[in-house]
């Protein structure tokens, strides 16, 4: 593994809340003693209410940046996409299979207080996005008089697994890493096609992807929410096996979100050792 440059104030994930079909935990804010910073900026991922409207990027001023705290929220409300089936618009099917509703909550800032008990989970080496050729339609969304309709191409797995390699190289050039497993997976469970296919063409060992396989079984495609989740699984085992960091013992990692455009977000993340 080659050197890297971490930025100045690198980016921590710091509290992460999650709010499923059954769940709903908020430990960071009932702790007793010093409380943690509170948020100083929101960034808001929903498609609530039949309106879709996703904040993927949140500029923070450079003399902000160290002292900031994020509040990232995510909620869903896929139901909306429950109609009549269409022989016209199999995908609607596809899309009301896949969907499902959910929430999280997490903050990323830098320079974390130990004193307030904020605990660093994952730290954000890098972020970058692109819209994929030929991919105009793919998947997308559209408000009419009869609500949200979805729309999911049949080549969503094909057009997706053609590019990641792409993506993973110039995300990973700067660290000299080109073995993807050996680094840990967070991948957004958009299908189980999406997967096998990603899995497939990467080269991948089967168990990289549990994560995100385990959280598209349990829970469904919560779109935005589903990488929180994602990553809470990881660092959850991670502790359950007495794994060395919250990558389950790997130093670095790779989160991609897939969606609209079609753009895939692919983020390097690092570890944070456990004790
Ligand atoms: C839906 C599946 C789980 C079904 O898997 P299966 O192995 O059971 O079946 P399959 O793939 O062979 O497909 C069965 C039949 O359905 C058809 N079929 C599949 N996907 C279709 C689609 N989107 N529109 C219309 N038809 C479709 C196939 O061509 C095939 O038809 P025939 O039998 O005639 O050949 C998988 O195809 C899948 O994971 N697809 C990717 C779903 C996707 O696009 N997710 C991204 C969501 S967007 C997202 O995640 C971003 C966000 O949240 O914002």
């Amino acid at each position: 593994m080659g050197t890297a440059q971490v930025p100045d104030h690198p980016r921590h994930l710091l509290h992460h809340q999650r709010h499923g079909p059954s769940r709903c935990r908020l430990p960071a804010l009932q702790a007793p003693g010093p409380q943690p910073r509170h948020p100083t900026h929101h960034v808001v991922s929903t498609r609530l209410l039949c309106r879709w409207h996703r904040s993927s990027s949140c500029q923070v001023p450079r003399r902000e940046l160290q002292r900031a705290r994020v509040l990232v929220v995510c909620s869903e409300t896929t139901t909306v996409l429950v109609r009549a089936p269409s022989e016209e618009h199999q995908d609607d099917l596809v899309a009301q299979a896949l969907f499902a509703d959910g929430a999280s909550a997490l903050i990323v800032g830098a320079d974390p207080n130990e004193d307030t008990n904020e605990r660093p989970l994952f730290t954000i080496f890098s972020t970058s996005q692109v819209i994929l050729p030929d991919s105009d339609g793919a998947i997308g969304g559209h408000v009419g008089e009869g609500g949200l309709t979805a729309t999911l191409h049949r080549d969503v797995p094909l057009i997706i697994s053609k590019n990641v390699s792409k993506c993973l190289e110039q995300a990973f050039l700067p660290l000299g890493i080109s073995d993807w497993n050996s680094i840990f997976w967070a991948p957004h469970p958009g299908g189980r096609a999406i997967l096998d296919q990603v899995e497939e063409r990467v080269g991948l060992k089967p168990e990289k992807l549990w994560a995100s396989r385990h959280v598209l079984a349990e829970y469904g495609n919560m779109s935005s929410v589903c990488v929180h989740f994602v990553l809470d699984e990881l660092r959850k085992r991670s502790i359950k096996e007495g794994k060395s960091t919250t990558g389950e013992g790997l130093e670095w990692g790779v989160l991609f979100g897939f969606g609209p455009g079609l753009t895939v977000e692919t983020v390097v993340l690092r570890s944070v050792a456990l004790n």
